[in-house]
């Protein structure tokens, strides 16, 4: 079976401890490597490495920082298929959505950040005939980058590109669920010269590797993607150690269609928004919001959609949906779809586990489902499900669907469906999210900030934005 290990120091390395984990593929059911289960000692080698690194790597000029992420990148897309490949086996994700999605973004997070550097400028304020002052913007030395199992490569380069552009060095920790290809990238580092020490990936639970980077006196700077309730505890051990922290968390993100909306977009877009990647992404639109002279119209030309989605082996051309990416995670969603019937729901389309014949007999799947009748502020409508499960509510007015999108804790993402323009910027600045979509859903531009309000967040990656979190201003005032 295959045992991955630690990269440190820009060696492919054995855990102190000797100690692993079963690493699972979701689509069967079954182990199929096994992963460093690292400890506070793997921590302190790859901070060690990393602040040994550091110096070297900070005077390096931006120019050749950023050649080698895209020498990354361009390896990243040399083994589109092999990464493609290990996040499908590792996620259950559909190996079309690898393949078109989470691989090609991983390249193209290093391409981005690559070439970004290269235009990241120092500010100057002019005190007319007083004093000039510039800020310069320093690497903070080793930064400790933490990240999920939903979008795994996606994610985890999304957070490491900056960092290492900036002229930081990295303790990475890819979560225990879906390493592989995270592995997979210590080996293209290794290829691409990546000098040792610069990026370390420690594998493990989060609970162990996770908490000792967190805690550790010399990574002053933790970028952290995941669930709400683990961005709580690293804010905890953080705040006190006045530390510099990014939290992407979870969201429960609403999609309102008004009436006027492109009906066809408007459908087809929403089962998108609902169920790619099985539901498991922060920006899922799993609350829709549909406007009350529209809503039966929707309601049946959406659940047809729903109805014909795929959910089968993810490595079939025709699969749509692929597995829950764990056994736990399965249990979680299956008992959120028990609460929505207990909370008087509904299930319109869906709402059962689904055993899928052949290879995949043992694996972990749900079927995409949809569920009316639910009042707007009942557990279902407001705590996070990360799974494909979706409500459809009615409205009538604006203010109400106002009242019912802001009405959780959550303020990651929100779409909305008119072609009322002026009703699009009026809505759009009242939601309480970080990210709108008007007529569309997850259209990125990576210069744009990312991130979210509320209990969604704290701070804001993407473009710029990440630049500034890497790195620490020093003004310099000089009097004329
Ligand atoms: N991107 C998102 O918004 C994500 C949201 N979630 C939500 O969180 C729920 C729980 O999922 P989990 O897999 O448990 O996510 P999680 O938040 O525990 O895992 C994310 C990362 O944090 C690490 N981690 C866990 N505990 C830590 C700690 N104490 N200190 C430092 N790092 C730690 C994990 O090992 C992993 O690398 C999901 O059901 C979902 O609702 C989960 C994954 C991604
Ligand atoms: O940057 C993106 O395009 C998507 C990010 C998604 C997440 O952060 C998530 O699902 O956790």
């Amino acid at each position: 079976m295959l045992k991955l290990k630690n990269y440190i120091n820009g060696e492919l390395v054995a855990p102190v401890a000797g100690q692993y984990i079963g690493s699972y593929n979701p689509a069967v059911g079954a182990m199929h490597a096994l992963l460093p289960d690292s400890d506070e000692q793997d921590v302190e080698l790859a901070v060690q490495a990393a602040l040994a690194a550091f110096p070297a790597w900070a005077a390096t000029a931006a120019e050749k920082r950023g050649q080698l992420l895209l020498r990354l990148a361009d390896l990243i897309d040399l083994h589109l298929n092999r990464l493609a490949e290990a996040e499908a086996t590792d996620t259950g994700k559909p190996l079309s959505s690898a393949k078109t999605m989470d691989i090609p973004r991983a390249s193209s997070n290093m391409r981005f950040y690559g070439t970004a550097i290269q235009h990241f400028a120092s500010e100057a304020h002019y005190m007319a005939g007083t004093a000039i002052n510039y800020t310069v913007r320093h690497p903070h030395g080793v930064v400790g980058c933490i990240s999920p199992w939903n979008l795994p490569l996606y994610l985890f380069t999304w957070k490491i590109a900056p960092a290492l552009a900036a002229g930081n060095c990295v303790v990475a920790k890819p979560s225990e669920v879906t390493p592989l290809t995270a592995y997979l990238l210590s080996e293209l580092c290794q290829e691409a010269g990546l000098p040792p020490g610069v990026l370390n990936i420690v594998h493990g639970y989060g609970h162990k590797v996770g908490a000792a980077m967190v805690a550790h006196p010399k990574v002053p700077v933790i970028s952290f993607t995941g669930g709400t309730k683990t961005g709580r505890s690293i804010a905890a051990t953080a705040a006190p150690m006045f530390k510099k922290l990014s939290l992407e968390l979870g969201g429960k993100n609403p999609n309102i269609v008004f009436a006027d909306c492109n009906f066809e977009e408007a459908v087809v877009t929403s089962v998108r928004a609902a169920f790619a990647n099985q539901g498991q992404i922060c920006l899922c639109g799993s609350r829709i919001f549909v406007e009350r002279s529209l809503y039966e119209q929707f309601k049946a030309a959406f659940v047809e959609k729903v109805n014909a989605l795929v959910v089968g082996d993810p490595l079939q051309e025709n699969t749509s949906q692929g597995a829950i990416v764990s056994e736990e995670h399965l249990q979680k969603v299956l008992s959120y779809i028990e609460l929505a019937k207990a909370e008087g729901g509904t299930i319109v389309a869906g709402g059962e586990q689904v055993q899928v014949k052949g290879r995949c007999e043992k694996g972990w799947f749900v079927a995409p489902t949809v569920i009316e009748g639910l009042a707007h502020n009942c557990r279902t409508n407001t705590e996070e499900i990360f799974g494909p499960v979706v409500t459809l509510t009615p409205f009538d007015t604006e203010e109400e669907v106002l009242h019912y999108a802001n009405c959780t804790d959550y303020g990651l993402s929100a779409t909305i469906w008119t072609q009322d323009l002026t009703r699009a910027h009026r809505v759009a600045h009242q939601v309480h999210a970080g990210i709108i979509w008007v007529n569309t859903w997850l259209l990125r531009d990576l210069r744009t900030p990312f991130g979210g309000m509320k209990n969604s967040g704290v701070g804001r990656e993407g473009g710029f934005e990440a630049l500034r979190f890497f790195t620490e201003p020093q003004n310099v005032c000089i009097k004329l």
